[in-house]
């Protein structure tokens, strides 16, 4: 069928070039586009190829492994009225509860807004979370979100116990929405409680970094039991004017280093704040292709869950989307989408598959060129606390802090606007700086190097959001993806530098040369579009003359 369609798109193109000098200017610009679109369908046919998704089987992995690795969670977010807190409310308890031992999770909130009231819901949920953990658990609660939870209404038939405690949890869930929506509007509790006070005449744009640990602190190292609630950080990193905060990407990487300091957790999952968990068991399919058994060495870098969006006008994005995650991922895998990816902590920081031995230990030759006090202090910034935490990383043998207040120090130290002076973050270790699409930018650096990823398309889908499709929110959300793949078009990891690099192969470069020239192809369906109109007014030929005998 390809063949086929290339067959005919071919002669076409034949067709205009043998008759190019009986026509006119409207002869050639139908050629020109034609050809455009031709290497358009042939971008998107090369992905339809070799469609693959791994199935993961959780139960197995029970079986298999008994001490599973910890994992952070991050969540950031910036803009308490386009992203209101109840949305970030309903995400980080959504993963909270996830399927996983407790005390091997942390979950770290990214505010870029500096916002008040983001630290109050989010002290709202840490009680909350001691009723909805246990009860999610208790109950194999499948959407761990109590807003898409408790639109179904217990049914009459259920167990009586289980409808008594669902009520229960419910109005709790209530009072919770009630607060925090009481504290949108008005903002006295500010003043009333101390702890409120580092965010006292701060602006956005102008604070110094901040790191809420102490109030919201909940896991004290326990077992992992069923009533157990993952530890939860809020944290704002300084910003000030006129200076460079890299927007997602810079967030992303201050998270990257307080979590080094704190849990250093060996695999991060990346969640927008307006997409929850849509699956409890998310975090052990994401470890399924993690902790694969395997001779050949595991070069999987990141899993990513396809995004899906729970409005009803998402349907086609949600539909292509999925198609194009399943065909990369038969390639050297799937995109990097900003948002359900699980990252591994040392391929962030920098390493290659080249790096590592069959055993996934570092070689000896990284271990001299890369672990040195010296190079960690010019690869990672200078702290002390950070060269350490990035080395146990690297080598694996990480234990977490405990010691608490000496980690908050460290933590605020790292959140400075300055830290990053003369390192390497955002230019090869953490999120790469370069592009407002920090996701495709990240990707194309971590593919570069010669990992793979792989993609979990699962019914219903892992994490639902919710995205403006329409409306102003819609078109400068379209805006930031075409021009944040230009950006990646242009910079030096442009995915047409470097044409015969093996290590990005030939097929996944033409995935991304798609997904960063999709802006640029409607160039030639606005030409296309004018042109009839064109051609009629200057009598120029557009298609070949049929004349009948
Ligand atoms: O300075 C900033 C800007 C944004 N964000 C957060 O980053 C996420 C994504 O930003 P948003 O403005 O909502 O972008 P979207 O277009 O909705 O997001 C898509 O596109 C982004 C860039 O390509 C990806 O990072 C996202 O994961 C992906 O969902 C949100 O959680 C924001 O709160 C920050 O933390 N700091
Ligand atoms: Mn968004």
């Amino acid at each position: 069928m390809d063949l086929t369609v290339l067959g005919l798109l071919c002669s076409l193109l034949l067709y205009r070039i043998l008759h190019m000098n009986q026509n006119g200017t409207g002869w050639v610009v139908a050629f020109l586009c034609e050809s455009c679109f031709t290497f358009v369908w042939l971008f998107y046919t090369n992905i339809t190829w070799s469609p693959a998704a791994h199935i993961p089987y959780p139960d197995r992995l029970d079986e298999r492994v008994h001490d599973l690795p910890s994992v952070d969670l991050f969540v950031t977010t910036a803009y308490p009225v386009r992203e209101p807190p109840v949305l970030v409310v309903n995400t980080v308890l959504s993963l909270l509860a996830v399927n996983y031992p407790a005390n091997k999770l942390a979950c770290y909130v990214s505010d870029d807004g500096c916002s008040p009231l983001t630290y109050f819901s989010l002290k709202e949920v840490s009680k909350f979370a001691k009723i909805w953990v246990p009860f999610c658990k208790k109950y194999n609660v499948k959407v761990r979100a109590p807003f898409r939870y408790f639109l179904n209404p217990v049914t009459a038939t259920e167990d009586p116990e289980f409808a008594i405690e669902w009520e229960m949890t419910k109005r709790e869930y209530e009072k919770l929405r009630q607060r925090v929506e009481d504290a949108t509007e008005d903002s006295d509790w500010l003043n009333a409680d101390n702890d409120f006070e580092a965010f006292s005449n701060t602006k956005p744009n102008d604070h110094s970094t901040i790191v809420k640990v102490k109030v919201i602190w909940e896991n004290k190292g326990g077992v992992g039991d069923e009533k157990e609630v993952p530890h939860l950080v809020y944290i704002s990193r300084e910003k000030r004017p006129n200076y460079v905060h890299h927007y997602k990407a810079g967030a992303m990487n201050f998270m990257v280093r307080v979590s080094g300091l704190m849990t250093n957790a060996p695999y991060m999952l990346n969640l927008d704040c307006d997409m929850y968990a849509n699956e409890a068991k998310v975090v052990r399919q994401a470890m399924c292709i993690f902790l694969q058994e395997s001779v050949v060495p595991n070069n999987c870098a990141f899993v990513q869950f396809p995004q899906a969006f729970y409005d009803s006008n998402a349907n086609g994005f949600n539909i292509f989307q999925s198609y194009t995650e399943q065909g990369d991922a038969g390639i050297q895998g799937p995109i990097y989408e900003g948002s359900g990816c699980f990252h591994t902590r040392r391929v962030m920081y920098g390493l290659s598959p080249s790096d590592l031995e069959d055993d996934g230990s570092l070689s000896s030759a990284t271990t001299r060129r890369f672990l040195t006090q010296e190079s960690l202090t010019r690869e990672f910034g200078n702290s002390k606390e950070m060269v350490k935490s990035v080395a146990g990383a690297l080598q694996r043998t990480s234990n977490p802090q405990n010691e608490l207040t000496n980690s908050i120090v460290a933590a605020k130290e790292v959140g400075n606007f300055h830290y990053e002076c003369q390192t390497s973050w955002g230019k090869t270790v953490g999120w790469l700086y370069g592009s407002i699409a920090e996701d495709k930018n990240t990707s194309i650096g971590i593919h570069s190097r010669g990992w793979t990823s792989s993609c979990i398309s699962l019914n219903p889908p892992a994490f639902l959001g919710c995205m403006p499709l329409v409306g102003v929110e819609g078109f400068l959300q379209s805006r930031r993806w075409m021009t944040g793949g230009l950006e990646v078009l242009l910079n030096k990891q442009s995915p047409l530098i470097g044409i015969f690099h093996q290590k990005l192969r030939f097929r996944q470069r033409l995935v991304y040369l798609s997904s960063c020239m999709g802006s640029l192809a409607s160039i030639p369906v606005i030409l296309y579009c004018l042109l009839p109109a064109y051609c009629i007014l200057h009598n120029s030929p557009l298609f070949p003359k049929v004349t009948l005998s």
